[in-house]
């Protein structure tokens, strides 16, 4: 990967790249609560085609807020009610995982107040009972969440009868420095195998969605995405409705995907 011409060596503190929802694999029986499955979908969506992984960028939260003259406050809000329709839409589509870049190493360079800003959304989002993930209740999985510190691991280590956290960094330099591999070892089977995103049934997404009109991935999810298919949207994030998820999704499903074969 390239680095980041605005990070410098070590970040201030390690960070929350992506939270990734969805099911555990073989629990998927024993869960309750959330939004049911519809039964049917919306005109021209295909259930046997859905994508079983959607990601998104969520872009253009404060290009939103400013041009309203709304402090920025208000986009990551709007942000995070989009966010919460979105996860019900998935719920009731019938996505099993969606994974969100909901901040990256380079957003530790914003001012503090936006940080706090975020870290607090994080947290409210995460209420058993009230949070953006409800709907996803006790099916929720987040990976990538690197020793975050404060009050937001605080609160984490307190949900996680209903949230699995997955802290773990990729595994495999440590190996080959301690002697448990060898280099040569490294190959992509093993670094599949330490992928963060292992700890749903569906590591790999199908389908990331970019808002705001941007035309590039940034530094989300960069193994996982090889052979995903694109989409980028115009509206800015908060304005990001079932309309134009829906229009992602047919997309998609006339997507001919070869792998490469
Ligand atoms: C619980 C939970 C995961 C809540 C999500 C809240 C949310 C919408 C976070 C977005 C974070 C972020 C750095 C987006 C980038 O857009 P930007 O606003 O920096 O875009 P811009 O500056 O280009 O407009």
């Amino acid at each position: 990967m390239l680095p980041s011409p605005h990070l410098p060596k070590s970040p201030p503190c390690s960070t929350i790249d992506h939270f990734t929802l969805g099911h555990h694999g073989k629990e998927e029986e024993d869960l309750d609560g959330g939004v049911e499955v519809d039964p049917t979908l919306p005109l021209g969506l295909r259930r046997e085609a859905m994508p079983r992984h959607v990601a998104i960028i969520m872009d253009g939260n404060r290009r939103w807020a400013r041009s309203r003259g709304l402090p920025v406050r208000s986009g990551y809000e709007a942000g995070g009610r989009t966010l919460r329709k979105v996860v019900e839409l998935c719920c009731k589509w019938g996505i099993k995982v969606l994974s969100v870049f909901a901040f990256s190493s380079d957003n530790w360079f914003r001012p503090k107040v936006e940080v706090e800003l975020l870290m607090s959304l994080f947290e409210s989002g995460m209420q058993e009972d009230t949070g953006i993930f409800l709907s996803f209740k006790k099916k929720v999985v987040i990976c990538c969440l690197a020793l975050i510190t404060g009050k937001t691991s605080e609160y984490l280590r307190q949900l996680q009868r209903t949230i699995r956290c997955h802290s773990s960094l990729p595994k495999v330099a440590l190996k080959a420095k301690h002697g448990l591999i060898e280099p040569s070892d490294i190959d992509i089977s093993l670094m599949e195998q330490e992928l963060q995103t292992n700890c749903t049934e569906f590591p790999h997404p199908d389908l990331l969605i970019r808002t705001s009109g941007e035309f590039r991935i940034s530094n989300f999810m960069l193994w996982q995405l090889a052979y995903t298919e694109l989409f980028f949207a115009q509206s800015l994030w908060p304005d990001f409705g079932e309309a134009e998820f829906l229009k992602a999704l047919l997309a998609f499903q006339q997507r001919q995907r070869r792998y490469g074969g």
